[in-house]
């Protein structure tokens, strides 16, 4: 059946562990796979990190670099290079690519996030498979994804897609890091993040030598990704045959059920395009009121207002302890807000002065959390 797939592969994968140098086969594996999905009809979008891994390698460096600007340097060295050898695989199999480099800023306004999601929706109609990168070479830390495994359960939820596919060193997902832990155990399926919260996974510190996020980052974009409804596999990178075997059902890996809860495209970009900067601690009444009445936040249930923020910006309402249970645009500033929280909406322009909106977060702006 014709899906639309996303693959995200690492660092670790794509590259050798001793001498940072190409990982060919496995490259030339992937490329096939890819390709024989997308001559199955499947739309397929392919998140490559692997531009400072290999920037590095070109430049004989033999470890990562730790200051921001060599980075950025290095990134812009090897991600011409990645896509080089991607193209000459891909063309090899007749099959179009593309390159696509994002950075946080471009999800987060909504005239650019759409204009992302036009050109993601022409590349899958032409039938070219994305090659997406983090624009490392540019990208400021404020507004920075700072994984691939998070940028690609974004750009998941941003095509809505079926399936993630994270690819890596290790075979699946383990109760603690099975390079340091011989006793961790595999774990195949996780069907709810309650279910993943009970399973107290142990993700160790960091990485392997070259990868950016370790496991941590791949659980929390799992997580991410299975919000949008998005199926999430965490697979060994070196054997992409495994790919069409779990598409045809076999249990590899560990697989993430995906979440019922459909999203609309406006519902996702807030959900995942926009960071929050602010929060909104809630009563009891306004937290039942938006997350079993499907209502709208009102100044009356809002109880303490932290961060700084504009209206129009996106924040987090929570509960008393603290608890996310929503994300939503907000129609006041901070500074207004702290003069009307906790007062009914008729008081309103009487406090500020003017003429405001009766509601502080519509419901139409406004995404439950898990
Ligand atoms: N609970 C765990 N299960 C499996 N692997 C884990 C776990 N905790 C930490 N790891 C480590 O995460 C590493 C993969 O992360 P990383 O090096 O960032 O990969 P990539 O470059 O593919 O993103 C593995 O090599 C493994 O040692
Ligand atoms: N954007 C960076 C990769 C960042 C990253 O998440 O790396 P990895 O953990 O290997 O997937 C690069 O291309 O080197």
């Amino acid at each position: 059946m014709a899906q639309t797939v996303v693959v995200k592969i690492g660092t670790s994968s794509l590259t050798q562990p001793e001498t940072g140098q190409l990982a060919l086969s496995t490259i030339a594996a992937l490329v096939e796979v890819l390709s024989t999905l997308r001559q199955q009809g499947s739309q397929v979008v392919l998140v490559s990190s692997g531009a400072i891994g290999v920037g590095c390698a070109r430049l004989g460096m033999t470890d990562r670099p730790k200051s921001i600007a060599l980075k950025q340097a290095v990134a812009a060295v090897g991600q011409g290079r990645l896509m080089r050898i991607y193209d000459d695989f891909f063309t090899a199999m007749q099959q179009p690519i593309a390159q696509v480099l994002l950075t946080r800023g471009d999800l987060i306004e909504r005239s650019r996030y759409v204009n992302v999601y036009r050109t993601f929706q022409e590349l899958l109609q032409l039938g070219v498979v994305p090659i997406v990168n983090e624009n490392d070479t540019v990208a400021v830390d404020e507004l920075k994804f700072g994984d691939n495994d998070t940028l690609s359960a974004l750009v998941a939820s941003l095509v809505d897609a079926d399936w993630l596919f994270l690819l890596t060193d290790v075979d699946r997902l383990y109760s603690d890091d099975p390079r340091s832990n011989p006793d961790a155990q595999p774990i195949s399926r996780v069907q709810s993040i309650k279910q993943l919260a009970e399973l107290q996974v142990q993700t160790g510190s960091a990485g392997s030598r070259w990868g950016t996020g370790g496991m941590v980052t791949k659980i929390a974009a799992a997580q991410i990704a299975t919000g949008a409804g998005v199926r999430t596999v965490i697979t060994q990178g070196r054997s992409p045959m495994n790919l069409l075997k779990i598409l045809a059902g076999e249990a590899i890996g560990t697989q993430f059920e995906p979440q019922p809860r459909p999203f609309n495209a406006r519902q996702r970009w807030i959900a995942h395009g926009l960071v929050s900067t602010g929060k909104l601690i809630l009563d009891d009444g306004a937290v039942e009121a938006i997350s079993n009445a499907g209502k709208s936040l009102l100044a009356a249930g809002i109880l303490q207002v932290e961060g700084e923020f504009e209206s129009h910006d996106a924040v987090t309402l929570c509960d008393r302890s603290g608890l996310e249970i929503a994300k939503g645009l907000v129609n006041y500033s901070r500074e207004e807000l702290q003069k009307i929280q906790g007062h009914q909406s008729e008081e309103i322009p009487i406090i500020l002065g003017y003429e405001g909106a009766e509601t502080i977060v519509h419901r139409d702006n406004l995404v439950l959390s898990h």
